[in-house]
């Protein structure tokens, strides 16, 4: 007899600092419920959970299922993207803005449980995801968001930092990058027409939300074939104003928040390293692609 296709399960204990680890177990019991063997994948390193998850779908697999937050969505999508083979996300992190986008219950078991029907039902829904390129032709897949402006600079601080540890770094590393801000010269392009403009944020959303549901790119939908843009040119006291605002996304109501939409964008700036799905990307310049329906979601 042959054997099914195994349900590969890429698990990233150090999601949502390890507190959902317990409901691990349980997770794996909705998955197996999909009738299909599973294949867990709990590599120790970042380059091998990379390296788990393209293996895992060169071998054919009935479907790779991310278990943890934004990041490890990342890795998954990377293996994925453009391939036949089902991805399935339970959100397990702090961050999970693509399950949330996506449509993906938000409790573990339940989206555990939603891709095992999936995989029973061989049920998919195509999701758009969006392409990075360098000049010099390396590809990175997002699900989420690019970010290119304050933000990228605070994540590129805050990970050069030492000190102090967990969320606290984050917000020295803003306070540091606030007292610092001034406006950066950006070309954008959006689908070949092009803008000069001064910017202190600038991101493009395949989805809403990063950074936990900060709706940053709120009119942003991964199903319509197109990136959103916001970008603004603001004061320091405007954009801390602004900041609440964007857990809402009315913060692009503002006058000096602009919004567009492109299928292709290009960004070109000095001395900016993008951070895509809250992960390290590439320096500018770069050129983002909407890909429609790159992935087959589980759900
Ligand atoms: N199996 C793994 N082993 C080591 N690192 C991993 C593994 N899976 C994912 N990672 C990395 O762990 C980091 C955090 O993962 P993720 O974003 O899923 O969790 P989070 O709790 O939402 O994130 P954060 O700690 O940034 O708040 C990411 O950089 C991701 O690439």
């Amino acid at each position: 007899m042959v054997e099914p296709a195994l349900l590969a399960v890429l698990i990233n204990p150090g999601a949502g600092r390890g507190r959902f680890n317990d409901v691990t177990p349980a997770v794996l019991d909705r998955l197996a419920e999909s009738g299909r063997p599973i294949r867990v994948l709990d590599p120790s390193t970042r380059e091998d959970a990379q390296a788990a998850c393209h293996a895992a779908v060169a071998d054919g697999a009935a479907g790779l299922v991310a278990v943890g937050g934004d990041g490890t969505v990342h890795l998954a999508l990377q293996a994925v993207a453009g391939t036949d083979v089902p991805f399935g996300a339970v959100p397990a992190g702090t961050g999970n803005d693509f399950a949330a986008a996506t449509g993906v219950p938000a409790e573990p078991l339940a989206a555990a449980a939603a891709i095992a029907d999936a995989v029973k039902a061989a049920r998919t829904r195509p999701i758009d995801l969006a392409r990075v390129t360098s000049p010099g032709g390396e590809t990175h897949w997002y699900g989420s968001v690019l970010a290119a402006g304050f933000d990228a600079v605070v994540n590129e601080r805050a990970n050069r930092m030492r000190w102090p540890r967990g969320p606290r770094r984050y917000d020295v590393a803003i306070f540091v990058e606030l007292v610092r801000l001034k406006a950066r010269r950006y070309v954008l392009r959006l689908d070949g027409e092009e803008r000069r403009l001064d910017a202190v944020l600038l991101a493009v959303g395949n989805c809403p939300s990063y950074g936990g549901g900060i709706r940053i790119v709120p009119t942003a939908d991964p199903t319509d074939g197109l990136l959103d843009v916001v970008y603004a040119d603001v004061d320091r006291p405007t954009l801390v104003r602004l900041k609440p605002k964007t857990y809402e996304g009315t913060h692009i109501d503002h006058p000096l928040v602009h919004t567009a939409r492109a299928r292709v964008v290009e960004i070109e700036a000095e001395g900016i390293t993008t951070y895509v799905d809250g992960e390290r990307c590439l320096p500018l310049p770069v050129r983002i692609e909407a890909v429609p329906a790159a992935i087959h979601l589980l759900a």
